[in-house]
């Protein structure tokens, strides 16, 4: 997916006002993800091999916070099992219409089924895998767990959780090492110090981090057996849970 340069930070604002899922974003999105998520391309295209191994026939497979759809499109590259269903959710309608744009464009062999709803009114049932790539970390903390838990209930036994979030380090100095490098790698992608700051800002409200220990912690209390951290830069992680 290619698609306008990101500048929405690059001009000095009065007031920087809270990161939102709008127009501006929806437009530049793909562009902004590549140059802020160390690995992004990796992952997404590895979520796809997973879907490969995991998708069970006559099952659904979740890509909730879909944003543009480039998981659900990686996924349908990937599953070959017969009746596989894609269901991708986000409650951002400026994504959402693009993303039904660009999966009509792409023709999927697998069919998708795109929900402008809120992942917490949609009801998981039938799941050989529900991945959450970079969505959990929006969602107020104290409703984290409950939508772990409606996971965990609507996979199949031996189903999977994908969930890939920015993480916190425990220790100041760990984290502040994690930050620095996490900042070079938006300045080596073009990123001036203004748009760094004032994205940091507008995220500061509406992203709150986890460790990675409170993560593990968490998918253990849903019910998750193993938790796997198969990708992980800087501060950035993805893991498997596995029912
Ligand atoms: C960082 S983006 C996800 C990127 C996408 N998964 C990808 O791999 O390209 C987070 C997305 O989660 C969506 N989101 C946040 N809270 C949500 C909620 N409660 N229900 C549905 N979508 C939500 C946002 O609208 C946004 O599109
Ligand atoms: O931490 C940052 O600076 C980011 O830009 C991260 C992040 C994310 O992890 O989702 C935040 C918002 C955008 O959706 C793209 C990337």
């Amino acid at each position: 997916m290619s698609s306008p340069k990101d500048a929405i930070y690059s001009k000095p604002a009065e007031q920087v006002s809270d990161f939102r899922f709008d127009e501006n974003v929806a437009e530049v999105f793909p562009d902004m993800i590549q140059r802020s998520v160390p690995g992004y391309s990796t992952i997404v295209d590895a979520i796809g091999q997973m879907a490969g191994r995991y998708a069970e026939a006559d099952s659904h497979l979740y890509d909730l916070g879909c944003s543009l759809g480039a998981v659900s499109l990686a996924i349908s590259r990937y599953v070959q099992t017969p009746g596989c269903k894609i269901i991708a959710v986000d409650n951002s309608p400026a994504m959402i219409e693009r993303c039904e744009r660009h999966l009509q464009a792409f023709k999927s062999p697998v069919p998708i089924q795109v929900l402008c709803e809120d992942l917490q009114q949609v009801p998981i049932s039938n799941a050989s895998m529900v991945v959450m790539n970079f969505t959990l970390q929006f969602i107020q903390p104290e409703q984290r767990g409950a939508i772990l838990k409606k996971i965990y209930q609507g996979l199949k036994p031996g189903g999977v959780l994908i969930l890939s979030e920015k993480i916190r380090h425990p220790s100041e100095q760990g984290n502040t090492l994690l930050v620095d490098l996490h900042h070079e790698f938006k300045r080596r992608n073009g990123y001036s110090e203004l748009e760094i700051s004032q994205k940091r800002s507008a995220l500061e409200n509406v992203m709150l981090t986890d460790s990675f220990a409170e993560h593990e912690q968490r998918l253990h209390q849903a019910g998750f057996s193993d938790i796997v951290l198969w990708f992980k830069c800087f501060n950035f992680a993805s893991m498997v849970a596995i029912k």
